[in-house]
């Protein structure tokens, strides 16, 4: 089985560096829009550097379509005939463009799938949304979900929950990122080292996202098991909801969602 890449951006590396950290030992083949990013990527990684988008068409069975959303219509354009004529496997992970959307871009016939990853599939803990058109065969599907089990876990989602996923999996480790590093800084303020209250900021994040994944405890549950009467984390707690923390998530993540729908 070959591998394509068209699109060698911070997605695509994540999923190509969380591969060959698990083992997978496909040809990959890749093309992006500067040489000067994906020829030393490709070299440096034992990747074959595709001198355009088409030939990793030509060149692979499943090709995933790893860029933009604004330069996509000009991709599919390109590959169009390609696609038509050698009928490889479609993996899109293009925010906010549907199976529909793509297949009308392509062919009827097109074996599509659309996936949502997120960057966490580099160290083998990502989340990855998985849908397909009626042209995939399940056993193609399967394929293609074994290649995410490797690098975390998956779903398969109806498409009418894409966007929900993008914000709850696709962006959110950026929002989590940013709750660590708030967590941080209130370190340095108190006169930790940004690097010591950076560790045991995410560390604290690491095991508690842990913790609800193996207990049978709703995170409400949880949250009582922690506040002691009286104690240090009801007072944090109830400052928290003061400043609208669970409001202020919720505005997060249905900008992310409206924004994906292209409201
Ligand atoms: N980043 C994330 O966390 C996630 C991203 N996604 C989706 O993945 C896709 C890629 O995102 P991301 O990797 O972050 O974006 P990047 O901007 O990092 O990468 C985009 C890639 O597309 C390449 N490119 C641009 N124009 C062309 C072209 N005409 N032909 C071939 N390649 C081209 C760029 O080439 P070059 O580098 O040479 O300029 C670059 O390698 C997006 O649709 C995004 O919505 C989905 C889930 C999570
Ligand atoms: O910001 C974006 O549009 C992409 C989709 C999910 C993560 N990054």
């Amino acid at each position: 089985m070959e591998i394509g890449f068209i699109g060698v951006g911070n997605m695509a590396k994540a999923i190509i560096n969380g591969w060959q950290k698990n083992g997978v030992q496909a040809k990959i083949n890749v093309h992006s829009a500067h040489k000067e990013n994906y020829v030393p990527y490709a070299t440096e990684h034992g990747l074959y550097a595709c001198s355009d988008n088409v030939s990793v068409v030509q060149n692979s069975d499943i090709i995933f379509l790893a860029v933009k959303p604004l330069v996509l219509g000009k991709v599919l354009a390109e590959i169009k005939a390609s696609v038509k004529q050698k009928k490889p496997l479609i993996v899109s992970m293009v925010t906010g463009v549907s199976l529909d959307e793509l297949t009308e871009a392509l062919d009827p016939q097109v074996k599509l799938i659309r996936i949502m990853p997120n960057v966490n599939v580099e160290i083998g803990e990502g989340m990855t949304a998985l849908v397909a058109n009626k042209n995939v065969a399940s056993e193609e599907l399967k394929n293609v979900t074994e290649l995410f089990e490797l690098v975390g876990k998956t779903q398969l989602l109806p498409e009418k929950d894409f966007s929900t996923f993008v914000a709850l999996a696709g962006s959110s480790p950026a929002y989590v990122y940013f709750f660590i590093d708030a967590m941080a800084r209130t370190g340095v303020k108190y006169g930790l080292s940004k690097a010591q209250a950076t560790q045991i900021a995410a560390q604290a994040v690491l095991g508690s996202a842990k913790k609800v994944l193996h207990e049978t405890k709703s995170p409400m549950d949880l949250i009582d098991d922690v506040c002691s009467p009286g104690g240090t984390t009801i007072a944090g707690l109830l400052a928290l909801e003061e400043a609208g923390f669970m409001t202020a998530v919720v505005k997060g993540l249905d900008a992310t969602i409206k924004k994906d729908q292209g409201q």
